[in-house]
């Protein structure tokens, strides 16, 4: 079976930094990725090579067999590879279903006339959207209102607004709370098995990896260290010595243990 994600030999050098060195993996239809890794492991680097905002030095791309690589951002998203992306500042003052509206205009490729509002558009799709991250009943309220989970769930349904085959989150769940960053990764985990949809994420709260990821990936200074279940990364004793200072993975193994 073809790949919905298959990415080879993918390196990028910032002058004599070596940001991602041969990095390869796949990822499958509905599979939640992780990728974590200590800070500057080359995360950031890989997304956006991933999502077009940076052409790799080498190495190759394919989304379904289609080389993407080379391809400016714009193309890559039509083509099905989908970002959260944060609600910008000029929307906050727009309801929560106007927010979803743009996102499907977007998708629709039809530009936003401040003169057609766009509360005519796909109403009914907006709060279909709406209701599948559970964000239905606040529809009408503006979403600089919201408490901060839920701009992250208002955030998630404007990624699906397009329909897409791939799903990037960088730091999804950064800046919230504990409980509700597993509930907004145990959410997207169930659309991405409904729709079929590969997430790939990167993601500093391990509970969230080793709880809603089905494979983790490791950078380090650029390269694959590990990959695996979150079971087996979890015992690697590679990783756990490529973060031993932060103690991060012992210590969430240990609370696993004892729960
Ligand atoms: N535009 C850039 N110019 C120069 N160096 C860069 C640039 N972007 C990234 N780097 C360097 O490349 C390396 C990888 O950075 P990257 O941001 O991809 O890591 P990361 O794993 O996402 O880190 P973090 O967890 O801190 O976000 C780092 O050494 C960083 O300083």
């Amino acid at each position: 079976m073809t790949a919905l994600l298959q990415v080879a030999g993918l390196s990028k050098a910032f002058g004599g930094v070596r940001a991602v060195d041969g990095v390869g993996f796949s990822l499958a239809p509905g599979e939640m990725l992780a990728l974590i890794g200590p800070n500057g492991a080359g995360k950031s680097t890989t997304f956006n090579m991933v999502g077009g905002q940076l052409a790799p030095d080498s190495g190759s791309v394919r989304l379904a067999g289609q080389e993407i690589a080379d391809l400016p951002p714009r193309a890559v998203w039509r083509l099905g590879v989908g970002r959260t992306f944060q609600i910008a500042e000029t929307f906050a003052s727009l309801s929560v279903v106007e927010n979803v509206q743009m996102a499907l205009l977007s998708a629709d490729r039809r530009i936003f006339r401040f003169w057609r509002p766009a509360a005519a558009h796909r109403l009914p799709d907006a709060l279909a959207l709406l209701e599948r991250v559970g964000m239905r009943a606040q529809a009408a309220r503006p979403c600089s209102e919201l408490a901060y989970g839920d701009v992250k769930r208002v955030e998630l349904a404007m990624a699906l607004a397009h329909a897409p085959r791939l799903l990037l989150m960088d730091e999804p769940t950064a800046g919230m709370a504990p409980a509700e960053r597993l509930a907004l990764m145990a959410l997207t985990r169930e659309i991405a098995r409904e729709r079929r949809m590969g997430v790939l994420f990167t993601e500093h709260s391990m509970d969230v990896v080793f709880g809603q990821a089905d494979r983790v990936l490791v950078l380090v200074r650029g390269q694959l260290l590990a990959e695996g279940t979150p079971e087996a990364i979890q015992q690697d004793a590679r990783v756990q010595a490529a973060y031993l200072g932060s103690g991060k993975l012992r210590q969430h193994a240990k609370e696993r243990a004892h729960a």
